[in-house]
């Protein structure tokens, strides 16, 4: 068995970005995960994680020979141990979008043997990267403090100085004392309001299994958890957010898109792309409250498939106009089987792990002429698009948007045609 690097210092010239917030380097023969560096530079990295495997994970502690692309981390909690998600803020914003790019192409050619170059471009209201989130989720530690979590630790840094959303988040969070375990939702709204849930901690149930902690009530029923109680203490709860000229009021917890631009940018494209008329059945398959839904509103029916019963009957709430909206409080997996008019569009937003063979297989059976697909994940996103090829579809453009500046995290959008 090879020697165990774990705390080792290694002496490292960075390659290519890879898919996670890092960048490739090798040594000694193996492949080492370097965070904190940028390609081409020469540093000097301590090993963070050796599970024996082909690869090791390390964080760049100096950086030796720096890139010109380099700059003081936007992020002033982001460095090696630190909180977890700006893991691209030492580099310039223009730079942070090379690497994304670069990343989906090689996630595409890797997953989906497709050769495209996919600029990633910016969102309104993102110029320097800073201040474009709309919500955020703390974590709260034994002590009642409330913080970001380390990266791949459940250690959590109580430095509320995270550049992603505007300082006027935090005012007063840190002064509070939170229950331990607890999460922190903080909202601040179309409307200029902010909303602060404290999200009760996950209960443990008799074998020693706690209720799923991260993605609000969604994702617990969805995941089969226990609901967490959640208390408000700022504002309403109920955020109202508006795309084109229509408003939504939804859950503090629930799903909206995290930056400011993102919903009325996406919805635009997925409208266009969709090209429904009063004729044609459309899906809207992970619909959320309904937002590209109202944007496939032409359609004569739109069938919204959404986990989320809170999230439906927000859905249903704002788009009482639009009667040939149907909303199912459903997973699509059971969904589609019970959707009896063959869809002319289909337009998918999954969660990060994407839609699945599954799911793609019923979608391809169902007939659609158009897909529209929506992935935050570039290596899910890429690994569908192969998916809907394999059934016979043809990729016809790729977008993608910097719509999480600052991390590594990008958000693509594909039509498919038949
Ligand atoms: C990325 S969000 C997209 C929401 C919506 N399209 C939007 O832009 O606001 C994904 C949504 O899928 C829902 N979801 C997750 N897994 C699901 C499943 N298996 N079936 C149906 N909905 C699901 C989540 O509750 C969440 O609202």
């Amino acid at each position: 068995m090879s020697e165990n690097w774990s705390g080792r210092r290694l002496e490292l010239t960075l390659g290519n970005p890879g898919h996670g917030g890092f960048v490739v380097a090798r040594h000694e023969g193996r492949v080492v995960f370097v965070r904190h560096g940028l390609p081409g530079e020469r540093v000097s990295a301590v090993v963070t994680e050796d599970r024996g495997g082909s690869y090791c994970r390390a964080d760049a502690v100096d950086i030796l020979e720096g890139s010109p692309d380099r700059i003081a981390p936007m992020c002033p909690i982001s460095g090696p141990g630190g909180a977890g998600c700006c893991d691209l803020s030492h580099a310039r914003l223009d730079f942070q979008r090379q690497m994304k790019s670069q990343i989906i192409s090689e996630q595409l050619m890797r997953l989906a043997r497709v050769d495209r170059n996919v600029d990633v471009e910016e969102l309104p209201g993102t110029s320097d990267g800073t201040g474009w989130r709309t919500r955020v989720r703390l974590a709260v530690d034994e002590e009642g403090r409330p913080g970001y979590h380390r990266h791949r630790s459940s250690g959590i840094v109580t430095d509320l100085e995270c550049p992603q959303i505007e300082p006027a988040a935090y005012h007063g969070i840190a002064d509070h004392e939170w229950t331990p375990g607890s999460e922190v939702q903080i909202v601040l709204d179309g409307a200029g309001e902010r909303h602060i849930v404290e999200i009760a901690p996950p209960k443990v149930s008799k074998t020693g299994r706690t209720s799923p902690g991260r993605r609000g009530a969604t994702a617990r029923r969805a995941a089969g958890g226990a609901p967490r109680a959640e208390r408000v203490f700022e504002g309403s709860g109920r955020p109202r957010e508006r795309v084109q000229n229509r408003e939504w009021t939804l859950a503090a917890t629930g799903f909206w898109q995290a930056h400011r631009g993102a919903a009325q940018t996406y919805s635009t494209v997925v409208a266009e792309w969709a090209g429904v008329s009063a004729g044609d059945t459309a899906w809207d398959l992970y619909g959320g409250v309904g937002v590209f839904a109202a944007a496939l509103g032409r359609a004569g029916l739109v069938e919204s498939v959404e986990s989320s019963r809170q999230a439906v009957s927000d859905g249903r709430a704002a788009l009482a106009d639009l009667p040939q909206v149907r909303f199912h409080p459903e997973r699509v997996e059971r969904a589609l089987p019970e959707l009896a008019t063959p869809p002319r569009v289909v337009v998918l937003d999954p969660p990060r792990t994407g839609a699945g063979r599954d799911v793609i297989a019923a979608v391809a059976a169902a007939g659609a002429e158009r897909i529209v697909h929506v992935g935050c994940d570039p290596a899910s996103f890429a690994r569908d698009l192969g998916l809907y090829l394999h059934e016979g579809y043809r990729l016809d453009t790729v977008r993608a948007f910097d719509a999480f500046p600052l991390t590594h995290h990008v958000e693509c959008i594909a039509l498919l045609t038949h």
